[in-house]
């Protein structure tokens, strides 16, 4: 299974919201990453159809899938980003209602939402109105309408937004098993999301796709670049001002500061770090952490 991007262009006026993007993906679970404004939505809402691109093409197995029509729709789930739900609807309601849109039948319905209820772990809450629910709840239960129809393709647009970590990492296993067999882009600014269930990487910044990978290779590309500097507490302001800081862990006696530089912090005391994948957003992004 191939859903391939082929120098995909948005254009919102003067605004570029995708800059010739292309790239083959395969089954597993890719992290989309990036800044607002990036283009993940955008990107997103072009491979679900609902959104006309400038220029460019997408392939499902090679055929445009403009030429698939509902074929692809069918095999198409998507969660968009935090959507107003119909807060009367019960939540067993909900999922019928979608199933129409996706043209199921009241079986093949019956036969799938038991099951997705399950997998999401809402079936105690199937007849309760969907403004009763948590924010967790809530984007399990988008995550239960994409899944309608078994999708070979799922599209999760920052399916965590708002959440409590217990929620998050909740969400986060969940993706993990719903992802067998399926092509599964989830876009995200939150690393931690996607750091150990994606398979690729792909970060995004302005509409222009600045690099991708496993995370392991994303990672190595960065070492020799993370360092830790060990300092007093009082140091740090005077860190801050040279180098990009990712993490500070103080305990009784020292300031322990993790830094992303070209040139070894010579000055202090240090000791090279490992790098993770949020140091590898900070190095593309540049965010200041302090
Ligand atoms: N309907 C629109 N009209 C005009 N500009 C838009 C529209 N939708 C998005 N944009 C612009 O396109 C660019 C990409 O936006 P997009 O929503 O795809 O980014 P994103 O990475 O999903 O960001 P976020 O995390 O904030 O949702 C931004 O500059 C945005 O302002």
């Amino acid at each position: 299974m191939i859903l391939e991007i082929k120098n995909l262009n948005k254009m919102y006026g003067k605004v570029q919201a995708l800059n010739d993007f292309s790239y083959r993906f395969t089954e597993g679970v890719y992290g989309l990453l990036g800044p607002n404004g990036a283009g993940k939505s955008t990107l997103m809402n072009i491979i679900a159809d609902n959104l006309k691109e400038s220029s460019g093409e997408i392939l499902f197995n090679e055929v445009n899938i403009k030429t698939l029509g509902s074929n692809f729709r069918k095999i198409l789930g998507y969660m968009p980003q935090q959507q107003g739900l119909y807060h009367n609807m019960t939540l067993n309601r909900f999922l019928y209602y979608m199933a129409s849109l996706k043209g199921m039948t009241k079986s093949e319905a019956e036969e799938q939402i038991d099951q997705i209820l399950h997998l999401v772990n809402l079936e105690a809450h199937a007849n309760k109105p969907l403004g009763s629910f948590s924010g967790g709840m809530k984007q399990r239960a988008l995550i239960a309408q994409a899944l309608l129809g078994n999708p070979k393709i799922l599209l999760l647009d920052e399916p965590t937004a708002g959440l409590d970590p217990k929620e998050r990492i909740r969400i986060r296993n969940l993706i993990a098993k719903i992802s067998f067999e399926k092509i599964v882009i989830l876009a995200t600014h939150i690393v931690s999301d996607i750091e150990f269930i994606a398979k690729e990487v792909l970060f995004l910044n302005k509409g222009n796709l600045i690099d991708f990978g496993s995370p392991q290779v994303l990672c190595e590309k960065l070492s020799n670049m993370v360092y830790e500097i060990i300092s007093a507490h009082d140091g740090v302001t005077d860190i801050a001002k040279d180098y990009r800081i990712s993490n500070i862990f103080k305990d009784d006696k020292y300031a322990y500061i993790k830094v992303i530089t070209t040139k070894p912090p010579f000055e202090y005391k240090y000791r090279e770090a490992k790098p993770n994948l949020e140091d590898v957003y900070l190095y593309y992004f540049d965010e200041d952490v302090l």
